[in-house]
């Protein structure tokens, strides 16, 4: 099938590869050149595992082309896929200006039937708002072809998004039930045909729900986050262990073992920014959202935790301590900074008055314009950023280490080693990666997040329950 993916970032890149992959003929759309001009010559922008095989194949077997061209790739696609940002707005609602002005784009070229999908992350309505959008568009060239508008919303994870794409556990396709909408199912049935084989499920719904489950899920996931947070602090102040809590937890069916992992909170381009997403609909909506706030609240003191930690440790100032960062993006396998808690963490080190000394396998490029822009207004706090060149050389002569997001080559570090370099043998370790024992052995302190410490019991851990009795 003739398709058009409009933005060329993380989903529509993903979406524009994989579908290519499926035989589809697909034609990438992006208003950034210097963007597409990377496409063009075979440069792939962002760190996705697989994502540049895939681009490999289907680019010179012209499955898959790149462009500016708004007219050319309007007139490409039967199919209109929509996956452009929709970032938060000054009140956390989600801004559509660019998918309203790509469905503008789409409007003011098309001349034949058009199934425009969206794929970005919308507010319950936004379909319907595209529908108008068109419909006035057109009406005001006086062109009357049809067209219908579906939602489907991308759940890929970043670091996984190929595999994702390609066998997702369900898809979801919101879709109305006028004559036009009985086109595009059968064109959507087309489109994922190639599913069949992974026997991966097409989930119909109406568009208002389909753009709802969108949010509701990753609020969900978000919600089971802040809780396991919530209850790794408790297990912390009780003396119990989080990691056997959540092998407890997760083996209830019910509950399940996936996105029970307590650490230093959520970031990445989704959770939070959607969590406030819905918190603005229900709002809108006059519906209480007592849960999100608290999910969001939640999130963003845990953020500082490990600072917290630190401070417990050395003092209220960090003044003339040398904190080592391993891992900046957030979360492994990507590039991304977007949210990521390394930026709360890193910022508030060196507001303390610490120098930190930060590595991340990947996402050192990407950091060095994340840390610019959030310090742009403290060029001395900046420079006291070492950008180190491996993850021993941020640890060496440091006071603590802070492992801030958990890439697997961290975890194959030599303790022995590790305690060597390090001025003082501490390891705040924010995603629990460590087994506190593996570096006790090697004579370094070890505190997780709701961990008991190596060599700490029940009996030689100073109980705040006593306060109570
Ligand atoms: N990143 C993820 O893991 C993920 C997963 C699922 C859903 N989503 C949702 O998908 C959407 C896209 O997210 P992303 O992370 O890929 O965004 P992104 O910011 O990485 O990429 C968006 C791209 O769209 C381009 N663009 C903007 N307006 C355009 C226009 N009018 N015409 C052509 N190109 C245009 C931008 O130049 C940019 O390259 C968002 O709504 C997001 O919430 C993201
Ligand atoms: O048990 C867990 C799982 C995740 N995280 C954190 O949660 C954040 C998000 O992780 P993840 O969901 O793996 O990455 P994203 O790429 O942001 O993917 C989420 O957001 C996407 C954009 O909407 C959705 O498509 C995905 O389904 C949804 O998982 C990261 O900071 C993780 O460190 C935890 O703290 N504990």
């Amino acid at each position: 099938m003739k398709v058009t993916v409009i933005g060329t970032g993380y989903v529509g890149l993903v979406t524009g590869a994989c579908m290519a992959e499926w035989g589809h003929d697909v034609m990438c759309l992006d208003l950034d050149a210097a963007k597409i001009a990377r496409l063009q010559r075979g440069e792939v922008p962002i760190y996705e595992p697989g994502l540049r095989e895939l681009i490999m194949r289907n680019q010179p077997a012209g499955r898959l082309r790149f462009t500016t061209d708004v007219a050319a790739s309007v007139e490409h696609g039967d199919i209109q896929f929509i996956a452009v940002g929709t970032p938060p707005d000054e009140d956390g609602s989600a801004d559509l200006r660019h998918v309203l002005e790509a469905a503008r784009q789409i409007a003011c070229h098309m001349d034949s039937f058009k199934l425009v999908v969206n794929k970005s992350t919308v507010p319950v309505g936004t379909a319907q708002r595209v529908s108008t959008l068109l419909e006035e568009e057109l009406g005001r060239r006086a062109v009357r072809c049809g067209f219908a508008v579906v939602s489907n919303p991308e759940f890929l994870k970043e670091g996984s998004a190929v595999a994702d794409f390609l066998q997702p556990d369900r898809v979801i396709i919101g879709c109305g039930s006028g004559t036009a909408d009985r086109r595009a199912r059968e064109w959507m049935t087309q489109l994922y045909a190639p599913l069949e084989r992974t026997s991966s499920q097409l989930l119909w719904m109406e568009t208002r729900s389909a753009e709802l489950t969108k949010y509701a899920a990753n609020a969900m996931l978000a919600t089971r986050i802040s809780l396991m947070n919530e209850y790794a602090n408790l297990a912390e102040a009780l003396g119990a262990d989080i990691e056997e809590v959540r092998r407890g937890l997760g083996s209830d069916p019910r509950i399940g073992a996936h996105f029970l992992k307590a650490g230093i909170g959520y970031g990445g381009s989704c959770f939070p920014k959607d969590v406030r997403a819905l918190i603005r609909m229900s709002e809108q909506a006059h519906v209480s959202h007592h849960v999100l706030d608290a999910v969001e609240a939640v999130n963003s003191r845990q953020k500082f935790k490990l600072v917290e930690k630190l401070q417990k440790r050395f003092g209220a100032s960090l003044s003339g301590r040398t904190v080592a960062i391993w891992g900046l993006a957030f979360k492994p396998e990507t590039d991304d900074m977007r949210e990521a808690p390394s930026r709360c963490i890193v910022g508030e080190l060196l507001r303390l008055g610490a120098i930190v000394r930060v590595f991340d396998p990947v996402a050192m490029p990407a950091a060095r314009r994340a840390f610019a822009q959030d310090l742009a207004a403290y060029p001395r706090r900046l420079a006291n950023i070492h950008w180190a060149s491996s993850a021993l050389d941020a640890a060496r002569g440091s006071d603590a280490l802070l492992l801030v997001t958990e890439w697997v080559e961290f975890s194959h570090i030599d303790p022995v080693q590790l305690a060597k370099t390090l001025s003082m043998p501490l390891v705040l370790d924010g995603r629990n990666a460590w087994e506190p024992s593996l570096l006790a052995s090697a004579g370094i302190e070890h505190r997780g997040i709701g961990r008991i410490p190596a060599g700490e019991t029940l009996r030689t851990r100073p109980m705040p329950l006593r306060r109570f009795s």
